[in-house]
């Protein structure tokens, strides 16, 4: 049922991840399910940047360099970043999350990241049915990556989904109640 997709979908962290590789058909079948987001003019404004198997290691350096190079040096921590690389390479994959503005600027900018938010979060779902698991990271330095990522004008990195097969089933989620973000005229 539906409903219980949408409520089993987790965010599962690197450290949950069992090693087991996920292939490149796999990830092809997230990236359809993310292409049938909704999308104003249909923009399409989602784009995507795969890493996997040896390229993990260029992301990684990618990262190593936007971390050191956006962080104040009384900021910086040795500990966190050696973290962070460690997320990336023990992901089968990391999907980097871009957003496409239309040159034409036919929607506000607004309209585009939600677009590609929607994108995710179908790819997200689909994680699931394939046993696999992930997260959206979205630190601040996935704003320096813009020449590494061979980004276009008007493209933006909105942050990293880390994929891969993970060891154990993880915790129910909790949400507050709807009823209190909910008001019925
Ligand atoms: C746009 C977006 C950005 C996120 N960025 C981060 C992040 O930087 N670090 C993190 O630990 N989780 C991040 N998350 C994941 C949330 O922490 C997670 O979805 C939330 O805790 C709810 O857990 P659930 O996904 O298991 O339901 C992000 C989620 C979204 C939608």
């Amino acid at each position: 049922m539906l409903d219980q997709i949408i409520k089993n979908r987790r965010s599962i962290f690197p450290n949950q991840f069992s090693g087991k590789a996920v292939s490149k058909e796999e990830i092809k079948i997230l990236l359809e399910a993310a292409n049938w987001a909704p999308t104003h003019r249909k923009t399409q404004p989602w784009r995507f940047k795969v890493f996997r198997e040896d390229s993990l290691s260029v992301l990684a350096e990618f990262i190593e360099k936007a971390y050191t190079t956006t962080t104040p040096e009384h900021q910086f921590s040795a500990f966190k970043l050696k973290k962070t690389l460690e997320k990336v390479t023990t992901s089968a994959a990391v999907i980097v999350i871009c957003m496409q503005r239309d040159p034409k600027e036919s929607v506000p900018e607004w309209e585009e990241v939600a677009a590609t938010a929607m994108a995710v979060q179908n790819l997200w779902l689909m994680t699931g049915e394939l046993g696999l698991g992930g997260y959206w990271s979205s630190p601040g330095y996935r704003t320096a990556m813009h020449t590494e990522l061979k980004l276009n004008t008007g493209e933006e990195c909105l942050g990293f989904f880390y994929l891969g097969a993970y060891k154990e089933e993880p915790l129910a989620g909790e949400r507050d109640a709807i009823e209190d973000k909910t008001v019925w005229f």
